[in-house]
């Protein structure tokens, strides 16, 4: 029977390669950002995130993460400008974190991990539909946020109906920019990477309820979703652009 992959020990990053080849491809994600090594390229756009709040469909837990999806029928919640052109729809959010507060996302910034990152996947309207895009150079773009736990904060209680992810932006939207691939099987290198510099906030009860969430179904015996993040991959020699100073 074929093992679906996974992060425990016999699925997990180090196991991929064994379904999906392309896991040791030229242009996969996620990657180490070295600040310093990054180049300012003065050409890069300002983000341009316009989300409808009224697109939000549904809150699922796929065994990997817990995904929040969106309408992407019309250009209702899109992402333009940037290091991108043409217009990118957002499809769904989801996370990646820890089981303890020292490691959970899946970009590193000089070797440091955040406790979590957020990830807003858009796909490029230029093709038909989302899996379409998927399979192309150009298909996706992807925005990357990191998280951290701030003590003091009182985590914003709310509900996913009608949910406006403009909300988990950061206040600064500088970001590095890289060609890569999905995170996860099928790891496709149809990826454009932004990643914000600027982290957010959450508070321990936020992160608490990202830990109790479950990897396992009903019945089978409890597994708590964590440590659902791919370690950083070899740049190759591509190159990081950053759009700020
Ligand atoms: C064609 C179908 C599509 C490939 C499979 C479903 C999907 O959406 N996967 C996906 C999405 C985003 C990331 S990430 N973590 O943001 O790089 C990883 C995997
Ligand atoms: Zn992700």
């Amino acid at each position: 029977v074929t093992m679906s992959w996974g992060y425990a020990a016999d699925n997990g990053p180090d196991k991929w390669a064994d379904n999906f080849p392309v896991a040791n491809g030229p242009r996969q994600s996620p990657i180490d950002i070295v600040p310093a090594e990054a180049s300012y390229d003065s050409g890069l756009k300002p983000l341009c995130l316009k989300y409808d709040p009224s697109t939000s469909l549904d809150i699922l837990n796929n065994g990997h993460s817990f995904q929040v999806t969106y309408v992407d029928d019309s250009d209702s919640s899109t992402l333009t400008d940037g290091p991108i052109s043409g217009v990118y729809r957002l499809k769904q959010f989801h996370f990646h974190w820890g089981s303890c507060d020292d490691q959970g996302s899946e970009h590193t910034v000089e070797g440091t991990k955040y406790p979590a990152e957020l990830h807003l996947v858009h796909w490029n309207t230029k093709y038909p539909s989302f899996a379409e895009a998927a399979s192309q150079p150009d298909g996706l773009a992807v925005v990357g946020v990191f998280l951290k736990v701030n003590i003091a904060d009182w985590g914003k209680q709310t509900s996913f109906a009608n949910f406006d992810p403009a909300t988990l932006l950061p206040g600064c939207l500088d970001y590095w920019t890289y060609d890569g691939s999905l995170t996860t099987p099928p790891l496709l290198e149809s990826v454009t990477w932004i990643v914000c510099k600027e982290p957010i906030s959450v508070s321990p009860g936020q992160m608490a309820k990202f830990r109790g969430l479950l990897f396992s179904c009903e019945g089978e015996a409890e597994c708590c979703m964590v440590d659902n993040y791919r370690p950083p991959q070899p740049l190759k020699g591509r190159s990081v652009r950053a759009s700020f100073q």
